[in-house]
């Protein structure tokens, strides 16, 4: 609880606090990887298969029905991930439509788009030789790496958050995906209030790519607090943070998804943070009295009453900037427009 009257300041930390801290590191785009051209055999058939820096494609060779029909996977939005084994590369896939071939007639080339749900598949490259395979996977790694997909994360769970469904949520939906992503994951639940944020404000982020939070947006904020209490602060705020959707509103989850351009669902919350997608979020920290408190969803909460204040203004906007039209969104704005024109003080508020 925050008492008003002592509302001062509200500010704007900065607006690339959760930057990708990789970028730099990365340095500029990669030169265009080499094109890797073999005959294989894709799921049995007899292809030949290309591997260039952004998708294996494959057309077959054989006799059968299917001859001379060409598939491919997009690296990026179609891989979870892929291991070796032998002369094997085995693609764990994740694709809107079958890319496979198998049980269904050919699909058109490309499998993006549209608001199908993602289905799990697997694709399996036999090589001529297991040096072949080594080859290609170390191609495929080397693109994963250049894409900025996390290796390590630490997953924060509140099983008390929404519906008390996050430890389910963690077993059942988060973990089968991050293993077949070959992701290295440490867990800890919350055990109580702030647990998040101590956790936050004492973990060794040397060893992780990220924290993902399984749980509301009020443990997202949670751990933006511990990292910004920290000594640390200035990096430890620029580790990627992730939400898996566990909680009541999940608004920020919506908004995040919303603006990748992706449909909202468990699957693909788990699936953008596996491939490493990224984007700058505003922090405000609000002072009250001796206090500092920081926030992802206060500038949310400012850009509502912002727009109260327009009469004319059709669209609330959500804490990723887009225009949300959600009947909860709208409730709260309606809850936030009697909260304010009953307010009988006026608060000193400074944006920059
Ligand atoms: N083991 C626990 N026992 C009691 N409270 C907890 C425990 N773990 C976390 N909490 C508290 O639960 C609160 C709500 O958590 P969370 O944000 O995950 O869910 P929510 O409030 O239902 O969702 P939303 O924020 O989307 O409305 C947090 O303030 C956190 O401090």
């Amino acid at each position: 609880h925050i008492d008003t009257s002592q509302l001062k300041l509200v500010r704007l930390v900065s607006s690339q606090s959760m930057a990708d801290p990789q970028a730099e590191a990365r340095g500029p785009p990669e030169p265009r990887a080499e094109t890797l051209v073999e005959l294989v055999r894709v799921n049995g058939s007899a292809a030949e298969a290309t591997l260039s820096s952004a998708e294996l494609a494959w057309r077959t060779t054989g006799a059968g029905r299917d001859s001379g029909g060409r598939r491919k996977l997009e690296l990026e939005s179609d891989v979870l991930g892929f291991q070796v084994e032998g002369r094997s590369l085995k693609l764990a896939t994740f694709t809107r439509g079958d890319v496979t071939g198998a049980g269904r007639p050919p699909s058109p080339v490309g499998c993006g788009g549209g608001a199908e749900d993602r289905k799990r598949g697997e694709v399996a490259v036999e090589m001529e030789s297991e040096e072949a395979a080594e080859r290609w996977g170390h191609a495929i790694r080397d693109r994963f790496a250049s894409l900025g997909r996390p290796k390590r994360l630490f997953f924060i769970v509140n099983p008390y958050g929404g519906k008390r469904g996050g430890r389910k949520i963690f077993q059942t939906e988060v973990l089968p995906l991050i293993d077949a992503a070959h992701i290295h994951y440490t867990m800890q639940e919350t055990n109580y209030r702030l647990h998040a944020q101590e956790i936050a404000g004492s973990l060794d982020l040397k060893k992780y790519d990220g924290i993902v939070c399984v749980s509301g947006d009020g443990i997202l904020v949670e751990v933006v607090n511990g990292l910004l209490q920290r000594d640390d602060w200035d990096k430890a705020i620029k580790v990627p943070l992730g939400i898996i959707p566990a909680g009541t509103g999940n608004g920020m989850v919506q908004g995040l998804l919303h603006s990748a351009g992706e449909p909202f669902s468990m699957s693909n919350a788990v699936f953008a943070i596996i491939r490493g997608h990224r984007r700058a979020l505003d922090v405000t920290s609000v002072v009250q009295g001796k206090t500092r408190f920081f926030s992802v969803m206060m500038l949310t909460w400012g850009m509502h009453c912002i727009s109260l204040m327009l009469p004319f203004f059709q669209t609330t906007v959500d804490n990723t900037g887009h225009p949300s039209q959600s009947f909860f969104c709208h409730s709260i704005v309606l809850w936030q427009y009697i909260y304010f024109t009953n307010l009988k003080m006026i608060y000193e508020l400074q944006v920059w």
